[in-house]
């Protein structure tokens, strides 16, 4: 072509076609929805540029996207697919489909590079595809585009981008038609002897009714063509007297009409063809539509074109409104099936709300803290009926209507969640509950954070979340209180980050709860802990770290006479064995006491009410950067320490015959006997704490002792030395390393981490669930904020009692009320 510029497509955009031509053959009809999403972007980029720049306007009249398919005399057919949107200058059909500019791209591609074609599901989700999927049904391809008309660009001129599915270059140059799109674009694919179905018309309605009805409010409008029979219109004949009167008429009316069908001519006719501009979505918008006629279906075809998901959403609530400040809206949020990685790599997450005002869209960046975070993973379309349509987003965000929406949509998509769940509950349909189950799944720690974070709405979210215990999978706070046993006052917990519950349900602490029958929540997740000493209290009964002091099963009144008999010989008998430990322990732990928690093991380290549990510590260790008054604190609560030895245990009987057997201070005492006995103590005392999650303060110490206590059970002599010589290292080498002597053995490579789905290059985290908001307990000041604006009324909204505000004590806080607590003391 005159005045054609050859260009190379840069490198990535080359290996994206190549991946998308190669892998995704079997799925090509993707590649209509992406080029009509394409269109209705650049539609909306037009309207939303004309509130400031009317000018944009001009070149076309309406804002549409058409199809259609015809056929060339060479005999080629082409599919076009063109737009009255924004259109691109020279210079952006260049950058636009010349290069890929999206972040993140080349690890994408690399992905991809690696993946076989089973996972083109992933692929087509993972990515818009975009333009370049056309190049799936088209050998050729030519985007024609005008820009849109702007003071600083007033005459744009028509161009012409033109690529071969299988070159590694492109051409731009000067549409030698002319200007005649007016505004917009148009991509003519020339299509592929094997893709000629998509010049059917029913095949290409079916694609847009399946994939795209709900991808654009702008009419998409396919060009149809067919035949019909029509009358060849004959000459009128001469007009028949007029009658006298009525009467006559009518007679003479029945009588003709016989006759006339008498003496009908078999009409002439001859075919036409038709051809017709056919509305494709000319439904109203899903959301503006009754819900009782929309299909789960549409639903979810509709979130799926919407929010660019290829999975289905887990749920989703359709509902309209009148905030307090009168403004109609109506609404549908949808619950994803996945949460984003990036969730819990950062603070805040921008909300994915579609605002549209009075049908059109507005924007889809309401800010960062548009939602709380814990529920920023939520999807919603909200389109309002009389808020200003040409504002900024400053603007935006100063309307009453958009600061009422936060706790609009928190408050819906937490009634959601509560209809799933309560529906999942009834246990009468499976797909209910996979749908919960799912949900849990996904965003059971989100909720976590929520409760902890939402102070708000803690009451409301802390139900949704599940729990594993020693009896079951998972279980809510609500049915673990209905499973409490009589005279239970306490939610039994025991929490170890990182543990699973299984490891968790054989721990020493849970031994005796789990041989009753009381049920224990196994919290092993980073939130796990944060969340249940941020709600203190549920339905009454206070959570109780069953790692702690103060365990009480509720039914110790109950004890028969002779067992309390028993608890006090018990102690008469071991007092020797305690007094010993006392000694032993002394400033390690607070107290030693006969225990009531264990039933096999011979002792544990429990915390005091006031001390630091296991987890406690380690989370305290990994995060302790405080002030000096803190670490004074956290010395002081890391002692706060009680050794329970168990009476029971044969172990600890042999332990107390043998301090018995001690000889009382004023005999001659046996020192090699005492020693012996101190070092068995300092193992269990070092067992003990390993035993409940504790570190052992000195590990080669405990090790020095265990290899004595082994030298001594085989007989070897505990003295006898090592022998520790090793061959020196040679002297220092003054020559330059050689080549052949550190060739590069690629057998030992260590694993691949993206084959294990880590991406490289960024900060690998221990659990892929571990959040970094650990400590940040605090409530989400807009929140507080927006409730204390009305809170708009939404139809169907159940009214709910208020609940009572529960104090809000950070970990802080905590801290200083227990360091009072105990000064008190
Ligand atoms: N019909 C069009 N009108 C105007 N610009 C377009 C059109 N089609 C594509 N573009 C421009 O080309 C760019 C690249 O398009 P492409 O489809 O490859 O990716 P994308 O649309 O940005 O991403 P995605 O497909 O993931 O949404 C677009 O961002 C847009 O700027």
């Amino acid at each position: 072509q005159d005045g054609a510029h050859k260009h190379t497509y840069q490198s990535d955009v080359a290996r994206l076609r190549k991946i998308v031509i190669n892998s995704l053959y079997s799925h090509r009809d993707v590649f209509l929805r992406e080029l009509i999403s394409n269109a209705n972007d650049a539609i909306e980029k037009l309207r939303l540029t004309s509130l400031t720049e009317p000018m944009v306007l001009s070149g076309a009249e309406s804002m549409n996207i058409t199809l259609r398919a015809f056929k060339e005399e060479d005999g080629t057919t082409k599919l076009v697919v063109r737009d009255t949107g924004i259109g691109m200058t020279p210079d952006e059909l260049r950058a636009n489909l010349g290069t890929l500019a999206k972040s993140g791209t080349s690890e994408f591609l690399a992905r991809a590079e690696k993946t076989d074609t089973t996972g083109t599901g992933n692929l087509i989700g993972a990515f818009g595809l975009g333009f370049y999927s056309s190049f799936l049904v088209a050998d050729k391809v030519y985007v024609a585009s005008i820009a849109a008309k702007t003071p600083a660009n007033p005459e744009p001129v028509q161009y012409v981008f033109a690529s071969s599915a299988d070159d590694s270059t492109f051409e731009v140059y000067p549409d030698p038609r002319g200007n005649t799109l007016g505004r917009g674009t148009e991509i003519t694919m020339v299509l592929k002897e094997d893709a000629l179905e998509y010049t059917d018309t029913v095949k290409v309605t079916e694609l847009v009714n399946k994939h795209s009805s709900f991808a654009t409010q702008f009419p998409i409008y396919l060009f149809t063509e067919r035949t019909e029979e029509v009358p060849i219109e004959e000459e009128t004949p001469a007009e028949k007297p007029v009658k006298e009167s009525d009467e006559e008429a009518e007679d003479e009316a029945v009588v003709e009409d016989v006759t006339d069908e008498v003496e009908e001519k078999p009409k002439q006719t001859q075919t036409v063809t038709v051809e017709e501009w056919v509305h494709l979505n000319s439904q109203p918008p899903i959301w503006m539509r009754d819900p009782k006629t929309v299909t789960d279906e549409e639903y979810e075809l509709f979130y799926q074109s919407t929010f660019k998901d290829y999975e289905k959403p887990l749920g989703w609530a359709h509902f309209s409104g009148d905030s307090g400040s009168g403004t109609a809206f109506k609404a549908i949020l949808y619950i994803p099936s996945k949460l984003d990685d990036s969730f819990w790599q950062s603070q805040q997450t921008a909300a994915d709300i579609r605002l549209m005002v009075k049908r059109v869209f507005i924007t889809s960046d309401l800010g960062e803290d548009a939602l709380p975070k814990w529920a920023s993973w939520v999807k919603v379309v909200v389109d309002a009926e009389d808020l200003p349509l040409n504002v900024s987003r400053e603007l935006l965000q100063n309307t009453r209507f958009l600061r009422q929406l936060k706790s609009i949509i928190v408050k819906r998509l937490i009634q959601t969640l509560t209809k799933m769940a309560e529906r999942a509950a009834q246990k009468d349909d499976e797909e209910d509950e996979l749908a919960w189950w799912r949900v849990s799944q996904v965003f059971n720690n989100a909720l976590k954070l929520g409760a902890v974070e939402d102070g708000k709405n803690k009451e409301k979210i802390a139900p949704l979340v599940r729990l594993p215990t020693n009896q079951r999978k998972d279980t809510s706070l609500d049915e673990y209180v209905e499973n409490r046993k009589k005279g239970q006052k306490q939610i039994f917990y025991l929490a170890d980050m990182g543990k699973s519950p299984e490891v968790l349900a054989k721990s020493v602490f849970v031994e005796k709860l789990n041989a009753r029958g009381y049920e224990v929540l196994l919290l092993g997740q980073p939130l796990d802990e944060i969340f249940v000493q941020n709600l203190r209290i549920w339905k009454k009964l206070p959570f109780q770290d069953v790692a702690k002091s103060g365990l009480k099963f509720g039914d110790e009144d109950q004890d028969p006479e002779d067992e309390k008999e028993q608890q006090q010989e018990l102690a008469e008998t071991y007092k020797p064995l305690l007094d010993w430990f006392k000694k032993e322990t002394q400033g390690a732990v607070r107290n030693v006491v006969i225990s009531n928690r264990l039933v096999t093991s011979p002792c544990a380290i429990v915390a005091d009410t006031y001390g630091y549990t296991a987890n406690m510590e380690k989370m305290l260790n990994a995060q302790n950067q405080g002030s000096d008054a803190k670490t004074v604190m956290h010395d002081y609560a890391k002692k706060m320490k009680v050794l329970e030895i168990n009476p029971r245990s044969p172990l600890i009987e042999g332990l107390l015959k043998r301090v018995a057997q001690l000889p009382a201070e004023d005999e001659e005492r046996d020192i090699e006997a005492e020693d012996e006995l101190r070092e068995v103590t300092s193992v269990l005392i070092d067992g003990a704490l390993v035993r409940s999650g504790f570190e052992v303060p000195d590990s080669s110490e405990f090790f020095a002792r265990m290899d004595r206590i082994l030298r001594r059970s085989l007989g070897v002599s505990e003295t006898a030395p090592t022998d520790d010589t090793v061959r020196p290292a040679p002297p220092v080498d003054p020559s330059p390393p050689a080549d052949d002597e550190f060739a590069f053995d690629d057998t030992h490579l260590p694993l691949d981490p993206e084959l294990l789905g880590l991406k490289v290059g960024e900060p690998v985290l221990e659990t892929q669930e571990a959040p970094q908001v650990l400590f940040e307990v605090e409530e989400v000041e807009d929140v507080v904020a927006a409730a204390e604006e009305s809170v708009p009324e939404v139809e169907e909204v159940v009214v709910e009692e208020p609940v009572p505000e529960v104090e809000e004590v950070t970990f802080e806080e905590e801290e200083a009320e227990e360091k009072h607590a105990h000064d008190e003391l």
